[in-house]
C-alpha cells in the first residue's frame, strides 16, 4: 500500500524530522510504501495530502503535533482513507486523547500494524465552516492567548505562550459571548469557552475531562468571570481536570454549539480556525485512524 507522509518541519522544533527516518523505516518494514509528501507549510501539507489520496495513496501519516495532525484532517476527515498520527511535535494532545504510543517508532509500528490488518477505529471530529477539526476549540482568555502568541516574533517555542499569557493576564475581562447549545440560547459573559472533542488541549491540559471522541458529542466547558488571581490559581488544576469543579465553571454534552462575541478568533488544534460568530459540529465518526488504543 502506498502511504503519504507529511513531515512538519518546526514541528517539535525538528523533532518530526529527527525522527522521520525511523518511523518511514517501521512503515517499509511492514510492506508499506512511504512517501513523504515536499509540503513546508500547512496549506502546502493539506493540498499535497488531498493530491496524494486522489492519485491512489491508501493512508496517510502525520509525523509532528497537533497542528501538523490538524493539516493531515483537511484532507481524511469524511472519507474512509485511515490517518495515523506520530507524535513529534510541541503539543501532542490528539495522540495523548487516542492512545497513541508516545515514541514515534513504536506508534509508527501501531499504525503499520493496523493498516496490514485493515484495522481502523472510528474517532469524531469537529466541524467549522469549511475547517475540521479534532481536538479542543476555544475561544475567550485562550484563543487570545494563540493570537498574542501568533503575532510575537519572540522569544520562540512555549516561552512565547508565557509571554502570550502574561499579557492577556494583564487585559483580562469577561467578554459577552452569545452561546447557542444545540438550539438553546444563552447570553453570558465568559473568561473562555473550550468545545472538547478531546479532553486535552495545549499540551497536556485537561479542560474538557470528560470529552470522548467516540461518543458523538462535544463536552463544553465554559467559564463564566473570574479574576485574575482565581484564573491563575485554577490554572493547575487543569492538569488532573478538576478545575469543572469551580463554582465558576460549568460543563455541557451538545453535538452543536453556535458562538458569537465580537473581534474574537477561535484556535482549535492549536491553528486559527474562524472568526466568531461560528458554529462547531460534531460530526461521529468522521476520522479513520489507526495505531490508537495502545496505552
Ligand atoms: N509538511 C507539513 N505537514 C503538516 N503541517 C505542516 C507541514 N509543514 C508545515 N506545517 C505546519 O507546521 C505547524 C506545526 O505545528 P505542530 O503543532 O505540529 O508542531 P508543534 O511543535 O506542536 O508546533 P508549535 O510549536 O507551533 O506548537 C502547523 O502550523 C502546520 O500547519
Amino acid at each position: 500500500m502506498d502511504v503519504a507522509v507529511l513531515v512538519s518541519p518546526a514541528a517539535g522544533r525538528g523533532r518530526a524530522r529527527t525522527w522521520s527516518a525511523g518511523v518511514l523505516s517501521a512503515l517499509e518494514a511492514a510492506g508499506l510504501t512511504p512517501r513523504v509528501l515536499p509540503a513546508t507549510t500547512g496549506p502546502d501539507a493539506e493540498r499535497q495530502a488531498a493530491e496524494a489520496i486522489a492519485a491512489g495513496a491508501g493512508a496517510l501519516v502525520a509525523i509532528g503535533g497537533d497542528g501538523t495532525a490538524h493539516a493531515a484532517l483537511q484532507a481524511v476527515a469524511g472519507t474512509s482513507t485511515p490517518l495515523a498520527v506520530i507524535p513529534a511535535g510541541t503539543g501532542n494532545d490528539l495522540a495523548l486523547a487516542l492512545g497513541i504510543p508516545r515514541d514515534p517508532v513504536v506508534a509508527a509500528r501501531a499504525a503499520a500494524e493496523d493498516l496490514v490488518a485493515g484495522t481502523t477505529r472510528a474517532v469524531d471530529a469537529g466541524r467549522t465552516g469549511d475547517r475540521w477539526w479534532a481536538t479542543v476549540l476555544c475561544c475567550g482568555f485562550d484563543s487570545a492567548v494563540s493570537d498574542r502568541a501568533n503575532r510575537l516574533r519572540w522569544p520562540k517555542g512555549r516561552r512565547r505562550y508565557d509571554v502570550a499569557v502574561l499579557a492577556e493576564l494583564a487585559r483580562l475581562r469577561p467578554r459577552e459571548v452569545e452561546l447557542v447549545l444545540d438550539g438553546e440560547a444563552h447570553t453570558l459573559p465568559v473568561t473562555l469557552i473550550a468545545v472538547g472533542n478531546t479532553p486535552w488541549y495545549g499540551g497536556g491540559m485537561k479542560v474538557c475531562p470528560g470529552a470522548d471522541p467516540t461518543d458523538g458529542f462535544f463536552d463544553v466547558t465554559v467559564v463564566g468571570p473570574i479574576s485574575r488571581l482565581q484564573l491563575v490559581r485554577t490554572r493547575p488544576l487543569l492538569t488532573a481536570g478538576t478545575h469543572v469543579e469551580h463554582a465558576a465553571v460549568t460543563v455541557h454534552r451538545v453535538s452543536r454549539v453556535e458562538l458569537a462575541s465580537p473581534g474574537v478568533t477561535t484556535y482549535a488544534d492549536g491553528e486559527p480556525v474562524a472568526p466568531l460568530p461560528a458554529t462547531a459540529e460534531c460530526v461521529p465518526g468522521a476520522l479513520r485512524m489507526v495505531g490508537t488504543a495502545r496505552t
